[in-house]
């Protein structure tokens, strides 16, 4: 399952469900899959006896999930002990219920309170001392209005240094499920593991800070009829989005088959990043790749013979996918060459430099928007931040409406890039990548993507498929190559491109043989 939805999405599926079913049934199914990942998490941890379980339940129904999976784990025989941060008057309805299953059975309920409160120290210090097996975190979720503070606050601080497992219900507390940012100003949210998610998955867990808060990503779907869940506007990106675009080369073909990609950029001591563009480009599959460079150009790549290097300004841009801005500079020169490519009916894809051009400059914004030919732009948050006049704070406080702005603006693909780079066309639809990690906070990297689109709509991918394929192989390659040792630290942008090239040929071959089911599993989980 690929869709995302938002907090209001979430709200109205629920009211449609409980509507139809008895109350408390979907918060018993919460809790009850809730104990299904807590047993086996705790099975994974192999405590040898007596696992010791903390469980943070909240003031309103998130709480009353935490309450549900107390009883529970409390039924099985763990011992347990909530934190308990409500008043049974003011909980709602369910979460009160739960409440009284919690305190029925063997559960420890204690009441941490403010830091002010003459019983918080004792019941807080109890807790702060004893060792933990598995945290449950149930404060908040859909429901967070504003940032953690007080007892709360300070729990989850203490919470966020304990070496133990921590199981998030539905989204990590203080995270907003439809950003991945923290609820702030100066908010806190929980680090967890595991993230057990109810009824669809959130925007709010893949990108933004929620990767490195929500960990591994289940989803439980409380038995909703499907027929509830309207039309998602939001999805994880993954093979199964865009394979229908990938096909099988035709043993009639040749180099033109499959297009050329000429790279636009390499200003006086940046010749670089078009030839890491170039060499990306020609790894994923373009016929013939140009690398065009705005002042001196080298004769030749010697590493890889293959490119061919050409000054821009003699270059005829009107038969190639064009990839412009890898290291292209600022000063006018690049900026008339940027005109002139704009204007052409091309394939373009608009990197770095290109995006600054464009960016400072109202008549290259002008142009981009009327533009014919399919465009994708690739800026990471402080090149989106310029193209919107805002900050790049603005940006990643709410990443998807910044992609869906600029996509509509400029009527182009955006791939805004960061942790879970989010990809967005004109109509407003997105799409998150999960794959990729820290190896690709280094130079070199941008531009390799670029070149990676520019190959991919080179072979006539659509260019929705194309970015959504781009994003996602050259997460992947990453991943790959981490798991084999190659980075976190130390990887290198010329090292990606082979390994993108291995990804691909691999998602070819499973397109082929309709293998892709296998492939679609795996990436609705987020690496923690
Ligand atoms: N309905 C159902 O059947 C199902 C619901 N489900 C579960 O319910 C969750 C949503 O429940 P929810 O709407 O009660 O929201 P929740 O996140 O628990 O918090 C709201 C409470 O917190 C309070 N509050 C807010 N911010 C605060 C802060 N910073 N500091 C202090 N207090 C703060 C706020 O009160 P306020 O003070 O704002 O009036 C309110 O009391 C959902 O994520 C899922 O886990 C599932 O079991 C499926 C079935
Ligand atoms: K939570």
């Amino acid at each position: 399952m690929n869709e995302l939805y938002t907090v209001a999405e979430i709200r109205q599926i629920e009211q449609a469900a409980l509507a139809g079913l008895p109350a408390g049934t979907l918060m018993q199914r919460a809790g009850a899959a809730a104990m299904q990942m807590a047993l086996a998490m705790l099975d994974n941890a192999s405590i040898a006896s007596a696992p010791r379980v903390l469980v943070l339940a909240g003031p309103g129904n998130n709480g009353g999930d935490a309450l549900d999976v107390a009883a529970r784990l409390a039924q099985a025989g763990i011992e347990v002990t909530v934190a308990l941060y409500a008043v049974a008057e003011r909980q709602p309805q369910d979460a009160r219920a739960a409440l009284g299953r919690a305190q029925a059975g063997a559960a420890t309920l204690l009441a941490p309170g403010d830091p002010g409160d003459s019983a918080a120290p004792s019941a807080a210090g109890s807790i702060y001392q004893r060792h933990w097996d598995l945290v449950i975190d149930g404060l908040f979720g859909i429901g967070l209005a504003r940032p953690l503070a007080g007892a709360m606050r300070a729990m989850v601080e203490f919470i966020n240094t304990l070496p133990c497992q921590v199981l998030a219900l539905d989204i990590p507390s203080g995270l907003d499920a439809d950003t991945g940012d923290i609820v702030g100003p100066g908010g806190i949210a929980v680090r967890a593991h595991r993230t057990i998610t109810f009824i669809a998955d959130k925007p709010g867990l893949h990108t933004c800070h929620g990767r490195d808060h929500a960990g591994q990503v289940s989803i439980a779907t409380l038995d909703i009829d499907p027929a509830l869940l309207p039309p998602a506007q939001a999805f994880l990106n993954g093979p199964i989005l865009f394979a229908d675009a990938l096909r099988p080369r035709p043993q009639n073909s040749h180099k033109g088959s499959f297009g050329d990609v000429a790279v636009l950029g390499g200003a006086h001591g940046m010749q670089g990043a078009p030839i890491l563009a170039a060499r990306a480009a020609l790894h994923c599959g373009a016929g013939r790749v140009f690398a065009c460079f705005v002042d001196e150009a080298p004769g030749y790549d010697p590493a890889q013979p293959e490119l061919m290097c050409r000054h821009a300004g003699d270059f005829d841009f009107s038969k190639t996918t064009v990839v412009a801005g890898p290291g292209s500079g600022g000063a006018s020169r690049a900026n008339e060459l940027l005109a002139r490519v704009l204007d052409l009916p091309v394939p373009l894809v608009l990197d770095a430099d290109a995006l600054n051009l464009v960016a400072a400059d109202r008549a290259l914004q002008q142009r981009l928007a009327a533009r014919t030919g399919a465009t994708i732009l690739t800026p990471h948050p402080l090149e989106a931040a310029r193209l919107l006049a805002v900050s790049a704070g603005v940006i990643q406080a709410d990443r998807l409406a910044a992609a869906r702005q600029l996509a509509a603006r400029f009527q182009a693909i955006v791939i805004l890039k960061g942790s879970g780079s989010v990809i967005a066309r004109p109509d407003g639809s997105v799409a998150i990548n999960p794959s990729g990690n820290p190896a690709l906070a280094t130079a070199g990297t941008g531009d390799v993507l670029a070149g990676v689109c520019g190959a991919l709509l080179a072979q006539h991918l659509p260019p929705w498929q194309a970015a959504l394929s781009a994003a996602w192989l050259h997460g992947h390659a990453a991943d790959r190559l981490v798991e084999a040792g190659v980075g976190p630290v130390g990887l290198s942008a010329s090292e990606l491109i082979p390994a993108i090239r291995t990804a691909l040929n691999a998602l070819n071959a499973l397109c082929t043989l309709g293998a892709l089911g296998a492939l679609g599993a795996q990436i609705t989980v987020n690496a923690h």
